[in-house]
């Protein structure tokens, strides 16, 4: 029998759960003990719903809960709790314990009587997806031991004690140690070990002790994640450690070892080959060409295969009938049935929770969907569907169903707009182009635009006071007419105007306070997106995002953005600059069609994009920002498959750009992440300006300008909009200065790292004031 098996669940749970547990909690509204109570609950209905769903035992996972990060778990399991936090419960004394020591490293802690203030640990995006991880910080000779609290094994009993056995899911030894860094005390004096597989003659023992518990507490099996797998690694000193590790774990209990987000590609032979494994875990849907490797291999190592056939990624329904035709031809090539297991993708962490409580959406589009809860019924149906046996007629008519959600969708005029695909089929060269190079532009606009030297701008957003969010909130709700919020809006408007002139900017922004997110506002008025209204999917800590899904061809039916730009621009003598989500990070933070290549679908937003970017100009903007902050973090896992998506992104984004004369200045904004390795990707756009996060002062990104010759405007923020402290003078003119070292004085614009949504009034105030001071003096120091 083929077997189903379960990677990871969504830990949220039906009504984000977990989400109002903890915050709850630190609130103060609950104590440690309901918590922990709570939490065992959330735990126990999860187990319950994979159970009843058909996950045998044994292919149910358990520890794969975390209450803030599966990351941040293995830290304190493992002890690695950098100093500081430590010292936070010596101060503290009795009332710091294990858990809010655990949840300093998550979100840091503040108590000023005790004198306590430190930040949280570094947080970075989880492969290629929206969850953020904690990232572990060794020191030198680090040292790692077992906490007294063994939360693997304690949950595994944990569900044992309800009837269901699970196999506990752990970040396998050389993730943990690739995805940490050395703490910035051990870089210095630069007594680290080049590489942090240095480390594991440490951590080794730690892991085959957890291994020995768990053996010991009934575990038959353990899944051991090393998602690393999927990325480039220096196979010379990875496959050694690798050797090592598995034949120490793999005496102690077998193991499913799990990589996903991607094909194993060359690791499957240098690495995976000969590892002492029981079963080898696949994503096959990010993956498909591998499968016949895979099946090479596994026969080849004596390992039963898992086949990640159900995307754990996206929101569709699986075609299970191709799935279950590529598990045949698995069979076929003699691979034993019982060694085989279909599955998720990867974690079902990364997929909604339900589709339960989806009672708004359009019928039509929520039968081709499947969140969590119902992958799991896809998983077991697959399993089932191989069965040697006559199915069941149960059994058939799911899979009939499942044929036709899926019929359903190809054929349906819902995803089709013919005038998209006309256009689509039409993409000249030239629509990707501005009608003349930037020198000839950079000159028209100065004459129009007539900006002094050291232009101040900001990225867009501006404070969402609570009464912004209030009148949207009572606008959804009916309790304010349309009428009233526009007004509202309006004075709004006038308001951010008004600060903005009294203060001496020069390139206004209307303050975006119309908008509830950048993704969202767009897609909710594009064809194309529909939305739903559960379905959240983790980000970090108790963070939940919930991205649109792009369910057919992208069009704009009426102009977005027009009516606030048009209103601001004619409220001002100053330069107005419209505001639009670029194509790129409209995708990225959207789930996105798995009928067509994402290309594709990108290139229809930019067409979309394009048309308002168009009609801002006739509407008289003449300054327009189209965002990109997410196109960096589109990168494929691997190096040799970036040019080419390097290669449409930008693309997409000169088709959103380029349908602009000479005079409109069209403005980017990157935030979030290091573009120093895509710098020729960011010139490459051809934007007039750009404006930059660069809020750790980074001079290799300004080097990066240098060495490219970058020629057009460029605005690396000159101070940090995500904490509330208010820059001094001195301190932004100072990094004006080192700015100037390697920026020519004519290109460099001054402007924050990033929109000011999430910051006050009063600390915006001080801090733009003061950056229009440092615009004077760099002006009077330039003239002089
Ligand atoms: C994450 S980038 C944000 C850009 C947007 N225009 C804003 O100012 O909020
Ligand atoms: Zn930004």
């Amino acid at each position: 029998m083929v077997r189903a098996l379960n990677l990871g669940f969504p830990r949220m749970g039906a009504n984000r759960d977990l989400k109002k547990l903890v915050e709850a909690h630190w609130a103060g509204k609950i104590d440690e003990q309901a918590l922990i109570d709570g939490a065992a609950k959330i735990r126990a209905a999860h187990w319950k719903i994979q159970a009843d769903a058909g996950i045998a035992a044994g292919q149910i996972p358990s520890n794969d809960f975390a209450f803030y990060d599966q990351m941040l778990d293995h830290i304190a399991l493992f002890q690695v709790t950098p100093a500081r936090y430590r010292d936070v419960a010596a101060k503290a004394g009795a009332s710091v314990n294990e858990l809010k020591t655990y949840f300093a490293m998550g979100r840091g802690h503040q108590n000023k009587d005790l004198g306590i203030d430190v930040p949280a640990l570094e947080m970075k995006k989880w492969f290629d997806t929206n969850y953020h991880y904690m990232v572990p910080e060794f020191e030198a000779n680090q040292t790692f031991s077992l906490a007294s609290f063994v939360k693997p094994v304690a949950e595994f009993k944990e569900a044992k004690a309800l009837g269901i056995t699970t196999r506990p899911v752990i970040v396998g030894p050389i993730t943990f140690l690739h995805l940490g860094k050395w703490a910035r005390a051990a870089n210095k004096e630069s007594a680290a070990p080049a590489s942090r597989l240095a480390l594991l003659d440490a951590l080794l023992p730690v892991y085959e002790s957890l291994l020995q518990q768990l053996k010991e507490a009934g575990a038959e099996s353990v899944q051991i994640d090393e998602p690393i797998l999927t990325l480039d690694l220096p196979t010379e000193e990875y496959k050694p450690a690798y050797d090592r590790v598995y034949s120490r774990l793999g005496g102690i209990l077998p193991i499913l070892l799990a990589s996903y987000f991607g094909r194993y590609g060359e690791n499957l032979d240098r690495i995976v080959k000969g590892l002492k494994i029981q079963t080898l875990h696949a994503d096959l849907v990010r993956a498909p060409e591998e499968l016949d490797a895979l099946v090479a291999f596994a026969k080849d190592a004596h390992v039963g295969l898992s086949l990640g056939l159900i995307d754990g990624r996206n929101i569709w329904k699986a075609d299970l009938a191709a799935a279950k035709a590529t598990v045949e031809k698995v069979l076929g090539q003699g691979l034993p049935a019982d060694q085989l297991f279909v599955s998720p993708s990867c974690s079902l962490l990364h997929s909604p929770h339900s589709l339960a409580a989806e009672e708004k959406m359009n019928p039509v589009i929520k039968n081709w969907l499947a969140f969590a809860v119902e992958k799991l019924d896809e998983v077991v149906l697959l399993a089932k569907s191989l069965a040697p046996d006559t199915p069941s007629p149960e059994v058939q008519a799911a899979l009939a169903q499942n044929r036709a959600a899926n019929q359903d969708r190809a054929a349906s005029k819902l995803i089709r707009n013919d005038q998209v695909q006309a256009r689509m089929a039409d993409l000249k060269d030239d629509l990707f182009n501005r009608a003349a190079p930037y020198p000839v532009r950079a000159k028209e606009q100065a004459d129009k635009l007539k900006l002094p030297l050291f232009p101040t701008t900001t990225i867009g957003s501006l404070p969402q006071t609570k009464e912004i969010r209030m009148s949207r909130l009572k606008l959804k709700k009916g309790e304010m007419t349309e009428q009233a919020y526009d007004e509202f809006i309006g004075q709004e408007i006038l308001g951010c105007i008004k600060k903005q002139e009294e203060w001496g900017l020069d390139v206004l922004v209307h303050g975006e306070c119309e908008r509830n997110d950048m993704v969202e506002y767009f897609g909710e008025r594009l064809d194309g997106y529909v939305f739903s209204q559960n379905g959240w999917v983790q980000s970090y800590g108790s963070r939940c995002v919930k991205p649109p899904i792009i369910f057919g061809d992208v069009s704009r039916p009426k102009a977005m953005t027009v009516r606030w730009s048009k209103y601001a621009a004619e409220r001002t003598e100053k330069p107005m600059k419209g505001m639009l989500t670029g194509p790129v990070t409209m995708l990225q933070w959207s789930f996105v069609r798995n009928d067509q290549p994402r290309k594709l679908t990108t290139y229809q937003l930019a067409l979309a994009i394009r048309d308002e970017v168009v009609d801002l100009e006739t509407a008289g903007i003449a300054c327009i920002q189209i965002d990109e902050p997410a196109i960096r973090e589109g990168l494929p896992l691997r190096r040799s498959d970036w040019a080419t998506y390097l290669e449409w992104a930008s693309a997409a984004f000169r088709l959103s750009a380029a349908g602009v004369q000479n005079a409109t200045q069209i403005h980017s904004h990157f935030c979030y992440s290091d573009f120093n390795d895509i710098f020729p990707t960011i010139q490459s756009l051809d934007a007039d300006v750009i404006t930059i996060e660069n809020s750790r002062s980074d001079l290799k990104l300004l080097k990066a300008f240098e060495q490219y010759g970058y020629q057009a405007g460029i605005g690396p923020g000159i101070y940090d909009i995500h904490s509330p402290r208010v820059p001094s003078v001195e301190e932004m003119k100072e990094r004006v200065d080192a700015m100037l070292v390697f920026l020519k004085k004519e290109l460099l614009w001054l402007n924050p790292d990033c929109g000011l949504k999430t910051r006050g009034w009063a600390e915006t105030e001080a801090a733009l004031k003061n950056l229009c001071t440092v615009a004077r003096q760099c002006r009077e120091a330039a003239t002089a």
